[in-house]
């Protein structure tokens, strides 16, 4: 990527504002929705240093189809099938219940290419983050550590892809005792 961003991923960022516009976070101060998405796609390129155009992009967009109502069609008539093949590997499918989510997002996060991969790490690490400081509207605490040890069974699936990453993520799990 060159030490500029392209018009492409200008649109990408516009569009994702776009379509999260009235989405908030479950923090208490309720964030817009699309930092998170921001923050992904931050993670990745100061922390992990990927310069992968196409990686950044479709971690803008990690979310978009899951939670608003754009779909895999109009990612790919905006931004290519590279891109949407990638947010298709990082989509959970929401009409299924969510125990079943979220064992397939375990599954799954082991059988995906080494690009969805980077994505869910950076995913994880900013989701995990915010649940350091925050507990979400509604969580007990109970909840919120259990989505630690479920995030952790998703880390372990995406091993081995940057380390980095997963050095953070596993400062963060021996933080909470689960390393
Ligand atoms: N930690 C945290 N999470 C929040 C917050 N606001 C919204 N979320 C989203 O909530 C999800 C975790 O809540 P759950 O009850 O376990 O799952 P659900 O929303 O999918 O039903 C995370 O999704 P995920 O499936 O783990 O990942 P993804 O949907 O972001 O890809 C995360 O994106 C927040 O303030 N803090
Ligand atoms: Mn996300």
């Amino acid at each position: 990527m060159a030490n500029y961003p392209s018009a492409k991923f200008m649109e990408c960022l516009q569009y994702a504002a776009f379509k999260h516009r009235e989405q908030r976070r479950k923090d208490p101060k309720e964030t817009p929705y699309v930092n998170h998405v921001i923050n992904v796609s931050t993670i990745l390129s100061v922390e992990a240093c990927i310069t992968d155009e196409a990686v950044l992009m479709a971690a803008l967009l990690h979310d978009v189809v899951e939670d608003t109502d754009a779909t895999f069609t109009d990612v790919e008539q905006l931004f290519g099938a590279d891109i949407c093949g990638l947010v298709r590997e990082v989509t959970d499918d929401k009409s299924l219940e969510k125990q079943e989510r979220k064992r397939l997002q375990i599954e799954k996060a082991a059988k995906t290419s080494h690009r969805a991969k980077l994505i869910k790490l950076a995913d994880k690490l900013d989701n995990l983050r915010d649940l350091q400081v925050n507990t979400p509207t509604g969580w007990t605490e109970e909840r919120r550590n259990q989505y630690f040890v479920w995030a952790k069974k998703v880390v372990d699936n995406l091993r081995g892809t940057n380390a980095n990453l997963e050095l953070k993520l596993d400062e963060i799990f021996r933080q909470r005792g689960l390393l």
